[in-house]
């Protein structure tokens, strides 16, 4: 499909026509898009023909890796078969059959049942509308308060971005929606400074039991948050929050919905973030790794307790057109079936994970201006500040991110900058040599970022 055209050519079609995601059309359109037209396991190429180390895995989510052969030759047996057909009005067909069978071999106890969308954001505005409907066929309609953490994220639908706590987003559009609340996020290096990470845990859980009783248990339909913050930063939660957070939900019957949308499908070196973090959600929504990007589609993982009360109680009045879509169905199971049978989430765990946790942090720990080195399984990240010592941060939050994330680029390596956290999490299938390859290059970018903060006088 790639019509042969110089980079410049490219460039100006994409200013005249395209209108990015999450971008300002003006800064980006001085700059020009930099044009990616390959990618094979952990690597990209762009049009000039850069081989770039993608430590982000697109957008967290190419989990298996670029340029897998067999999917392809999924998608295209099941396009000649039968290209689309819906699931509306009692029909169905093997392809989203059989996904929904081995999602529920590869789910957590207790997930037997599956709806589909096309995105995390369609994934999360179902449960929003799912987690009311759950109450209201129960005789209890005002029980539909969902309350999210501030610096979350749940995608960009009018729900989704909503529920999600990105200030920066409800701006625009008057958001959030009623009937949506927020707590702080358990943000230990922020907020936690005169206490253990332990004790800020059943602290920062203790918001979620505030929150519950000012706005009443009878009105709270679930709390929802993400197993470990990606959009937000790689926000890890102490290992006693959520433990937490469950028993408060229990104690006041709010329903628990955890967003997986990054931490499912091996991200966190288990299936599902839930399990590293030790909780048990009733809902949990999910996408990306879902079919490592390569088709879209999502999945929201109904817990029987919610299931039981759905499959009795009538029409449940939403869906979209390409709910469990043919294609995607076959891509996503011949990718989940990959990711299973050929052992790559078995290697996050015990092989691949703990040696990127134990390269990261050597590699970024001993820096001025970097601290809360942290991660599990193939997500991470650390925090850029102004002093170790005080956990000061820099005043402007983002301009270091973004300084320190261009260097990265110029450098032909991809990770994120949320605001002053830098973030990685790549392809599933990254080997400890490419481990090595990506820290080797992340490593002298620091140091080059550290050189321009004394050079700027920003410390
Ligand atoms: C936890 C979570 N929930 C929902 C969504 C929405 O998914 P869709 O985008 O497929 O509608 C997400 C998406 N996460 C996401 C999407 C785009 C960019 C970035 C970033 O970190 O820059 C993160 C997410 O991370």
């Amino acid at each position: 499909m790639q019509t042969a055209r110089t980079t410049e050519q490219w460039r100006e079609l994409d200013a005249a026509h395209h209108l990015h995601p999450f971008t300002d059309p003006h800064s980006l359109n001085q700059q020009g898009a930099r044009v990616i037209t390959r990618g094979e396991g952990i690597h990209l190429w762009d049009s000039e023909g850069h081989k770039i180390i993608d430590g982000m895995a697109g957008l967290w989510c190419v989990n298996i890796g670029y340029g897998r052969k067999d999917l392809p030759e999924v998608a295209r047996r099941q396009m000649e078969d039968l290209a689309y057909y819906n699931t509306f009005f009692k029909t169905t067909h093997p392809a989203v059959v059989e996904l929904s069978h081995l999602l529920s071999e590869v789910a957590p106890e207790g997930f037997r049942h599956i709806f589909y969308t096309n995105s995390g954001s369609e994934s999360v505005d179902t449960m929003m509308r799912m987690v009311r409907h759950f109450w209201a066929v129960q005789g209890k309609p005002e029980k539909k308060v969902l309350i999210g953490r501030w610096n979350g994220y749940h995608g960009s639908t009018i729900g989704g971005a909503s529920l999600g706590g990105m200030t920066y987003m409800h701006e625009q559009g008057d958001l959030p929606i009623p009937g949506i609340e927020h707590v702080e996020q358990p943000w230990w290096y922020k907020y936690g400074k005169d206490m253990t990470p332990e004790e800020f845990g059943l602290a920062a859980a203790r918001w979620v039991e505030d929150k519950i009783l000012e706005v009443g248990p009878e009105r709270v339909a679930a709390f929802v948050g993400e197993p470990i913050q990606g959009a937000g930063g790689v926000i890890i939660p102490p290992s006693t929050y959520w433990p937490e957070v469950e028993r408060i939900c229990r104690k006041y019957d709010v329903l628990l919905v955890a967003d997986e949308v990054i931490c499912g499908f091996g991200r966190t070196g288990e299936w599902f973030g839930q399990q590293t973090m030790g909780f048990h959600p009733d809902i949990f929504t999910t996408a990306k790794g879902l079919s490592s990007g390569y088709l879209p589609i999502g999945a929201v993982f109904v817990g029987d307790r919610v299931a039981n009360v759905l499959v009795a109680g009538g029409d449940f009045n939403h869906g979209f057109t390409y709910s469990g879509h043919p294609v995607a169905a076959a891509v996503a199971h011949a990718n989940v079936k990959a990711l299973r049978d050929e052992g790559i989430v078995d290697r996050v765990k015990n092989e691949t994970g703990p040696y990127m946790q134990e390269r990261w942090r050597a590699t970024f720990g001993n820096f001025d201006h970097v601290d809360d080195v942290r991660g599990v399984g193939l997500i991470q990240g650390f925090t850029l500040v102004r002093n170790k010592a005080t956990h000061e941060l820099f005043p402007e939050w983002g301009t270091a991110g973004t300084m320190c994330r261009d260097i990265f680029f110029e450098n032909n390596l991809i990770m994120r900058a949320c605001g002053d956290h830098i973030v990685a999490a790549p392809p599933l299938v990254i080997t400890k040599a490419e481990i090595d390859e990506m820290l080797g290059v992340a490593g002298r970018c620091l140091e080059r970022f550290e050189k321009v903060v004394r050079e700027k006088g920003m410390a």
